[in-house]
């Protein structure tokens, strides 16, 4: 039976479709105002069946800053807000830069919803954002029912007891170090951690296997999202917890699912860069 006339439909919503590395965004310019999606309308743009289909839904909006170009808001595909997004700042980065509003060459800052970003792009269409300085504290990841920053927090998670790091790179996420990415049951320790009472605000979790000192190999599954091609913080993260347990050298190239990320953490107490790609896919008017 042919699908009825879509009673629902109002305005033509105009939207860039981007990606980072396989982490995919809708992109809507929200500049002089424009009010943020409703968590509806980020689930129905998110559905990879009767929307646009995402993980992420990014909105370009006027600076909060003197001296920014914009700021930017997240939210993940099942209309949950978030406060840091790797690849999307990598995105909204490019974005500015074919509109107009941001510089060609140079560098550049940026609002997102837990500070100003420092970002620049590169001739070979590469972003470098500067991310910020992990925290390991667990009250600020939040993580429960520890006082004290531990290299690893044993958890017991669906039947099994399993040794997590966590860290804030302006969003929670934990990381589980294996022998092999590829055999991770990966959806089922993740929602497992996600729905964990230690993560009050759930978390990112990311799987790490350590090639060499300078590249691991990572894949993670996203709070609001399931499994993604790539994250850009968790990469941030894994390099954090990986770094501070010694296991991991300043640079590393964190190959995911969907390419590689460039990491760099300088000393303890400096902000981690990431440098990686910012695609546009198509440009798109969606029947809101
Ligand atoms: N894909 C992002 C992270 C997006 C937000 C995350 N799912 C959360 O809820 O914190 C990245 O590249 O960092």
């Amino acid at each position: 039976m042919a699908e009825p006339a879509n009673p629902a439909a109002g305005p033509v919503l105009r939207f860039s479709k981007m990606h980072g590395a396989g982490n995919d965004f809708v992109v809507l310019d929200l500049r002089g105002g424009i009010a943020a999606p409703s968590p509806e309308k980020c689930r129905a743009l998110g559905d990879r069946h009767r929307g646009v289909g995402c993980d992420q839904i990014l909105t370009v909006e006027d600076p909060r800053e003197p001296g920014s170009v914009a700021s930017y808001g997240i939210w993940n595909a099942d209309g949950s807000p978030a406060g840091q997004c790797g690849n999307g700042a990598r995105c909204i980065a490019a974005w500015l830069v074919r509109d107009g509003a941001a510089p060609a060459t140079g560098a550049f800052n940026l609002d997102s919803p837990n500070g100003t970003h420092v970002v620049d792009r590169h001739d070979d269409g590469g972003v470098r954002v500067v991310m910020g300085v992990p925290e390991f504290e667990p009250e600020r990841i939040p993580l429960r029912g520890f006082d004290a920053v531990r290299e690893a927090y044993v958890l017991p998670v669906r039947g099994s007891i399993i040794s997590v790091g966590a860290v804030s790179m302006g969003n929670p996420h934990a990381l589980i170090e294996v022998d092999d990415v590829g055999t991770v049951t990966v959806e089922l320790m993740g929602q497992g951690l996600q729905q964990h009472a230690a993560f009050p605000q759930s978390v990112n979790v990311g799987f790490a296997q350590v090639v060499a000192r300078d590249h691991i190999r990572l894949r993670v599954y996203e709070r609001g999202v399931g499994e993604t091609l790539a994250c850009g913080s968790g990469a941030c993260a894994a390099v954090a917890i990986l770094g501070r347990r010694g296991r991991v050298d300043r640079e590393v190239r964190v190959s995911l699912p969907g390419g590689d990320l460039c990491i760099a953490w300088p000393a303890d107490d400096a902000p981690m860069t990431m440098t990686g790609p910012a695609t546009f896919v198509f440009e798109g008017e969606w029947m809101a």
